[in-house]
């Protein structure tokens, strides 16, 4: 080891496993550096959950790449932002804050052989970041709960108000759904088939604001400020590995802001040739935690990666590793939506004219400034949720997920906040259809140049595997069971049309044309993938998160899950980043 070293452990990037790995190591009592490519924000955006998706108007902390939505040669490609700032994409994400179902976990125990991913186990995990109990789990003993992260449904639609509601119109849509499905009161709990919930968000109760790994983070500098340091602005382009020893040893770092080029700011020429490049050095180990994109493409650049993708670009091999920027998944997403007729606003009328401008006379903003933990803001606008399944039942799963907005939102795409500005608060109705039980994993990240500023390359490949039509079904029933319910219900009076896909689209062959057009996702994962790293030549790392072949390496964030977890990842991350902050205290205690 290099005199130099000062941290015992160097962790790249801030988001849920960085931030959480990150934490419990200082709060452990090792010297702890945290790296992160972005700036050190906390701001009224970020805070209010209502401003989650204004948030990437904010370019500083907003990275936007363009996956291919099928493959290169067809062209498709699809915005797709992600959080550069202290505390990572959960800063500016929707704030679904829900848990997986425990079979998900057992698959992990079960594809790696290690018991402590087992559903009994993974359970305790949830446990330490929830502060109170709204969300519990039915086996938690302790109900007091002492976490850093508040998971309550907006406070002005607490279970226990169900359906007291004054606007007419939301009102009969509650009772069109009650008619239809059971209410589900802890779908943490509870993944029961066909069900409606108020969905769980990652909101603090007492404050309104969003419950975040930002504050995380700070709180626990504040109580560990000499072993835990916190580099923000920096970016990490290599590691420094022993290509004989294979011990990794430190990083290398470039100092500055928006120097990645998904950055809208970046400078579209920078090259690591011509900037001041320094290294930093770890006693212990070095974390990677930049995500799904970040951290395969940190690996490759390294010499950690498919050889034959390394030798065409002259990386030198330091691991063979095919299955690094494989195994992509991601949740098919598609929009729903139906036009109210005019004066039918569908949320609470005094209400109706939220503009979502900071800095502008927005009356919903004054709203929340005034009331932060009833009013609209105080929520990511979701009315309800529902989970649906559609023929054929997939096993132990709802296969879908649906979330009830009164905009009109026809998913994350190019210049999508600038469209649904034109369009009233309230006035539309969207349907947010997710498909939660994909098994595709056909997607793929692969560095395109030795620039670690340069943006890799990125399919997504939506529907390309054999499950393909059956996913594309999915949709058609699930789209056949909304109009259903906007035509053949009491809340059909307050409907004026089908906007999305439109009463154009009748056929199977129409309605798979409109999904093709339509699909995107936001959910993208799994791209250095966990599994028994003896018997599987795709398997990344193994299940303590260790990577393949190499001395002091781990990855812990989204990257690492073998299939994608439930239908929201923010909390599964949690969980597992537990798990390993768990395996490294005990290796290095042990
Ligand atoms: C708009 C949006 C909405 C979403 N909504 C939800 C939701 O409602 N619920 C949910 O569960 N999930 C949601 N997600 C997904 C969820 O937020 C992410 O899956 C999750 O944050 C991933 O965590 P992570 O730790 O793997 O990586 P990230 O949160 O992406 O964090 C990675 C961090 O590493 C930093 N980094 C990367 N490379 C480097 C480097 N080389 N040097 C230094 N720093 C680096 C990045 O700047 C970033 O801050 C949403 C995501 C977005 C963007």
């Amino acid at each position: 080891r290099k005199a130099a070293s000062v941290y015992d452990y160097i962790i790249v990037g801030s988001g849920p496993g960085g931030a959480t790995v990150a934490t419990r190591l200082a709060l452990n009592n090792f010297s702890v550096l945290l790296i992160e490519a972005g700036p050190d924000y906390d701001g009224g955006d970020t805070r209010t959950p209502g401003f989650w998706a204004q948030t990437q108007l904010n370019l500083p902390i907003t990275i936007n790449f363009y996956p291919y939505l099928y493959s290169k040669e067809n062209g498709t490609t699809i915005l797709y932002p992600r959080g550069m700032i202290l505390g990572g994409s959960a800063q500016l994400n929707a704030l679904v804050a829900m848990t997986v179902n425990p079979s998900e976990w057992d698959n992990i125990a079960a594809i790696t052989g290690d018991s402590n991913w087992s559903s009994q186990n993974m359970i305790g995990k949830y446990q330490p970041f929830v502060e109170n109990c709204q969300y519990c789990l039915n086996n938690d003993t302790d109900k007091n709960k002492n976490g850093w992260a508040d998971i309550s449904a907006p406070a002005y639609r607490k279970p226990s108000s169900q359906l007291n509601i004054t606007n007419p119109a939301i009102n009969t849509l509650f009772e069109a759904i009650n008619e239809r499905l059971n209410y589900n009161p802890n779908v943490n709990e509870n993944k029961s088939y066909d069900s409606w919930f108020y969905l769980p968000q990652s909101i603090n109760q007492d404050e309104g604001i969003r419950s975040s790994t930002y504050k995380r983070i700070k709180s626990v500098q504040s109580l560990r400020p000499s072993n835990f340091h916190i580099w923000t602005n920096t970016f990490v382009t290599k590691l420094i590995i022993d290509p004989t020893t294979k011990n990794t040893c430190g990083v290398q770092y470039v100092k500055g802001s928006n120097l990645y080029k998904a950055s809208p700011l970046a400078s579209p020429s920078l090259n690591i040739k011509n900037v001041k490049k320094s290294v930093i050095y770890a006693k212990r180990e070095i974390i990677v935690s930049g995500g799904q994109w970040l951290s395969p493409q940190l690996l490759q650049l390294s010499g950690i990666g498919d050889r034959t993708l390394l030798e065409k670009l002259g990386i030198p091999v330091i691991q063979d590793l095919p299955g690094v920027g494989k195994n992509q998944q991601e949740h098919s997403e598609i929009s729903y939506i139906v036009k109210l007729k005019t004066n039918e606003n569908i949320y609470e009328s005094n209400n109706s004219n939220c503009i979502f401008n900071k800095t502008s006379n927005d009356p919903c903003l004054i709203d929340y400034l005034n009331n932060p933990t009833a009013s609209i803001y105080s929520s990511n606008l979701n009315i309800f949720s529902i989970f649906r399944s559609a023929e054929p039942i997939v096993p132990n799963f709802p296969d879908s997920i649906f979330l009830f907005v009164p905009q009109r939102f026809t998913g994350i795409r190019t210049n999508w906040l600038q469209t649904m500005a034109q369009y009233p608060f309230g006035t539309y109705l969207t349907v947010d259809i997710e498909l939660g039980r994909n098994k595709n994993n056909l997607g793929n990240v692969y560095i395109q140049s030795t620039n670690p500023f340069d943006t890799p390359l990125i399919e997504m490949k939506h529907f390309q595997d054999e499950n393909g039509p059956v996913e594309v079904n999915q949709f058609i029933q699930h789209i056949r069971f909304l109009r259903d319910l906007f035509t053949n219900s009491q809340f059909s009076k307050y409907v004026d049309y089908e906007d999305l896909p439109g009463s154009q689209f009748q056929t199977d062959e129409q309605l798979s044309a409109f999904i093709y057009e339509y699909v995107w996702g936001h959910h993208a994962c799994c791209t250095n993938k966990m599994g028994n790293t003896e018997t599987d030549p795709l398997a990344v790392v193994n299940s303590k998160a260790q990577v393949k072949g190499i001395n002091n390496l781990r990855i812990c964030d989204i990257s690492i899950f073998p299939v994608i977890p439930g239908y929201y990842p923010m909390v599964p991350i949690f969980m597992a980043a537990e798990k390993i902050a768990d395996d490294i205290i005990i290796a290095a205690k042990g």
